[in-house]
Order: C-alpha cells, then sequence, then structure tokens
C-alpha cells in the first residue's frame, strides 16, 4: 500500500460502513514497511490485564496488590472486535497472531474467540500461524478445548523445576507439578510444537538452567531461554540480575555440545541452537544484550484496543474509537497502515547505546507487560 492511500487516525471520518469482509478470507492490501523497513508480519493480542501469578519480573506483589486497577470488563474488547481487527491485519500482511496477558487462560470462554481467529485466511489462503503464550497453570483444564477451537500450539513459560524455586517465582505459591501436568495435556492434545520460556534471572533461578535443558532434552519441546528484561516501570530491574544468554549457553554446552542454527524466518526473537547428538533444539531470548529490532516485525493490541509498536512503549494507539464508531473497515485499515508506516521504534537497540531509562524520555512510563502482553 502506498503512503498516499494511508489516512491519519485523526482524519477518519463518520463514513458509512462498508459491507463485511468474507468470514474466511482476507483481500491483500499490501505489504507495509515501517520507517525502518520492517515489515508488520505478528500480531500479539492481549485478551486480560489479570493474572493468577504475581511473578516478581513481571507484576510484583507490592505493586499488583488486591488495590490495582484493572480495566472494567466494558473497556475490554470484545471477540467480535479482536476478530475484525485481526482480518484486517491479516489483510496488511499478519500471518502470525499469539494470544497472551496477562494469563490469557483467565479470559471466560477463550475458545470462542480461537475458533473466530482460526476461520481466517490470508490473502494467499491460508490460516493464520495461531498460539498462545500461557503460564500452564490451567493448561491441564484447557488444553483439549483449546485445540478443538482451532489453537495450533503454545508456549509455556516455566521458570524452574524445583518447586521452591518455581512456587518463589510465581509468588503466589503455585507449585511446579501442576504446570507439568499441563505441559503433558497440551502434548496429549497435540497442541505443538511446544515451546517452553525461562526467565532467568541471577541469583535467583540460574540453578535451575541445566535441570531444564536436562528435562527437556530429547522431548520435542524447545526450550528457550529468555534475558530478565527492563520492561515495565515496576519490575526495579537491574543489570546486575541480568544473566547474559552467552553465559547461559556456555553453561549447557559445558554439559551438551551444541551448535548454532539457521534462523527459521527473519525477525525471529530466539537465536536457535542444536544438540549435537540430536537431542533436539534450544533457544536463546537476549534483548538486553543482543538486542533484535533490526528486523522486529511485531505489534501489539493491548486488551482495551491500543495498539503498541514496541514491549517498550510509552503510549499506544487507540484502535477502540475506530472499532466502536463508524469507521468501516477500509478506514481502520488505513489507520493501521499509517501508524505502521511512522514506526521508528528500538527500544532495545537504543538501551545498549545509552543503557536502561528508569523513564522513557518523554518522561511517561513505559507500559506493563501484563497489560502489552509479552
Ligand atoms: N524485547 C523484545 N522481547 C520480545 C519481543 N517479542 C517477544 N519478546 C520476548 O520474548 C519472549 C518469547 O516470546 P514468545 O511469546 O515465545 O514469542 P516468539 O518468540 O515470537 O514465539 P515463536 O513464534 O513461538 O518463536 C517473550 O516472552 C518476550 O519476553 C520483542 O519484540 N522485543
Ligand atoms: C507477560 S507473560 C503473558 C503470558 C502468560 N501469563 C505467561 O506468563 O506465559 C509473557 C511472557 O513474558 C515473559 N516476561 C514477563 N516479564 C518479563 C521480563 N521482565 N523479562 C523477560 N521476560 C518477561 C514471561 O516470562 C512470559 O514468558
Ligand atoms: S509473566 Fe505471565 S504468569 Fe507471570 S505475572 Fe506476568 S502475566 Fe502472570
Ligand atoms: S525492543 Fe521494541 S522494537 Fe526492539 S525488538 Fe522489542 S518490541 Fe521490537
Amino acid at each position: 500500500m502506498s503512503s498516499k492511500h494511508i489516512v491519519p487516525v485523526s482524519q477518519i471520518g463518520r463514513a458509512q460502513r462498508a459491507a463485511p469482509l468474507p468470514t474466511h478470507a482476507v483481500p491483500a492490501t499490501g505489504v507495509l514497511l515501517d520507517r525502518l523497513a520492517r515489515p508488520l508480519t505478528d500480531l500479539r493480542i492481549s485478551v486480560t490485564d489479570r493474572c493468577n501469578f504475581r511473578c516478581s519480573y513481571c507484576m510484583p506483589k507490592e505493586v499488583f496488590d488486591k488495590d490495582y486497577q484493572y480495566l472494567p470488563h466494558s473497556a475490554l474488547l470484545s471477540f467480535e472486535e479482536i476478530t475484525r481487527l485481526a482480518r484486517i491485519f491479516a489483510a496488511h500482511g499478519v500471518h502470525k497472531i499469539r494470544l497472551t496477558g496477562g494469563e490469557p487462560l483467565l479470559r471466560k470462554n477463550l475458545e470462542l474467540l480461537i475458533e473466530q481467529l482460526a476461520a481466517i485466511r490470508t490473502p494467499e489462503g491460508k490460516p493464520l500461524d495461531l498460539t498462545l503464550t500461557t503460564n500452564g497453570s490451567l493448561l491441564a483444564r484447557k488444553a483439549e478445548a483449546l485445540k478443538a477451537a482451532g489453537l495450533q500450539r503454545v508456549t509455556v513459560s516455566l521458570d524452574g523445576l524445583d518447586d521452591a524455586v518455581f512456587r518463589r517465582m510465581n509468588d503466589v505459591d503455585f507449585p511446579v507439578a501442576e504446570v507439568l501436568t499441563g505441559l503433558d495435556a497440551a502434548h496429549a492434545a497435540g497442541l505443538g510444537p511446544i515451546k517452553v520460556n525461562m526467565v532467568v534471572k541471577r541469583g535467583t533461578n540460574e540453578q535451575e538452567i541445566l535441570p531444564m535443558a536436562r528435562r527437556f532434552r530429547g522431548t520435542g519441546v524447545v526450550l528457550r531461554f529468555i534475558e530478565y528484561m527492563d520492561v515495565g516501570a515496576t519490575n526495579g530491574w537491574r543489570m546486575d540480575e541480568v544473566l547474559p544468554s552467552a553465559e547461559v549457553l556456555q553453561r549447557v554446552a559445558a554439559e551438551f555440545p551444541i551448535e548454532p542454527l539457521e534462523a527459521t524466518a527473519p525477525g525471529e526473537t530466539a537465536q536457535r541452537w542444536a544438540y549435537r547428538d540430536g537431542g533436539g533444539e534450544i533457544g536463546v531470548i537476549s534483548s538486553v544484550t543482543q538486542a533484535f529490532c533490526h528486523d522486529c516485525t511485531r505489534a501489539r493490541l493491548s486488551t482495551e484496543g491500543k495498539l503498541y509498536l514496541c514491549l517498550f512503549a510509552t503510549a499506544g494507539h487507540d484502535l477502540r474509537p475506530l472499532l466502536r464508531g463508524d469507521a468501516d473497515d477500509a478506514q481502520i485499515a488505513s489507520a493501521i497502515g499509517h501508524i505502521w508506516q511512522g514506526r521508528a521504534d528500538r527500544y532495545s537497540e537504543l538501551r545498549a547505546l545509552r543503557g536502561p531509562d528508569t523513564e522513557a524520555s518523554s518522561g511517561a512510563r513505559r507500559v506493563e507487560m501484563s497489560y502489552i502482553g509479552g
């Protein structure tokens, strides 16, 4: 789509609603590039800002306490609104959608949303890569229904195997055994390939790196180690608590020889490594020590319909007034195109150059991970 076809959000009038797009296919609106020539291919949708865990790196208990003001139900996008946006994004070239949160499995009747998203076809007629990131606490109960609704795969966050360490990490005393049962249920339901994400905090759960590697080696599960990030404004992030991925890899390699793998797609978050003996692969997500902004293709939609162009953004572009006003699909597509074409975000690269901000330069606070989705 050329920029002359793009209409700024502020200029969208109250034109009549066009005929709805077909349920299963979307017309292509052309490749959309941002100011750094990055295409828009991934959409991460937060379906709730609530969670039943209080991981200290994400929702510290002291901040997310009983008085914390979560979004009221009326503010949340409905499943129909989310699906309408997803169709428009698919027409813009998005082929991967990840549901996240907060804890996405807390959103009531999530299967109904998955059904609607699974019916979308890209302009080439293909289904979306439809996946979900979860803390795994409700997976044992929900895996089969999620699969039946059309979810293809899941990523489960798991920060250790030792029960005491895991309970400390989730800070709500949740037992690790239940997450492991959830993983088994996901596997049995055919929700794969399954990925497991482990945030590594130096001095807190680094001793779990090798037990996790041993546990998932040879199982088909792809274990990824994530550097603890300075996301949001409440987790008290400190550089000395980041264990660089290079160190993680050294520790794994000391027990199991590994070799680098090619990326499967441009813009991938993880660098992939294979066990030399054929035991499968692991990944490292090194946003702090090796920023990957140069080919970041990800947009994020908050629970209440704000479009964020970076995980570390301080403000989003509110699409909800368009959804709830008279804008038709073409106008919303145009607004999204305009927003993406204005994007120049590359927070992690800039942080590497100038050091982390506790507050962004404008003085505005960065949004919380639980609100924007990880
Ligand atoms: N800095 C930064 N971190 C990201 C970004 N996207 C994802 N992450 C981090 O990487 C972690 C893993 O992301 P996932 O939710 O598994 O998504 P993914 O790696 O794109 O997923 P796959 O398609 O399964 O490889 C997230 O929990 C975030 O912590 C990004 O654009 N920037
Ligand atoms: C915000 S959570 C939302 C989905 C779900 N509740 C879960 O935990 O999988 C998404 C991902 O972000 C990761 N995450 C949260 N805070 C982080 C931080 N400060 N640094 C790195 N990763 C973080 C979590 O470990 C999780 O894998
Ligand atoms: S990382 Fe996920 S499980 Fe942990 S507090 Fe954040 S949203 Fe909840
Ligand atoms: S820091 Fe922002 S621009 Fe960089 S990879 Fe993450 S989301 Fe993308």
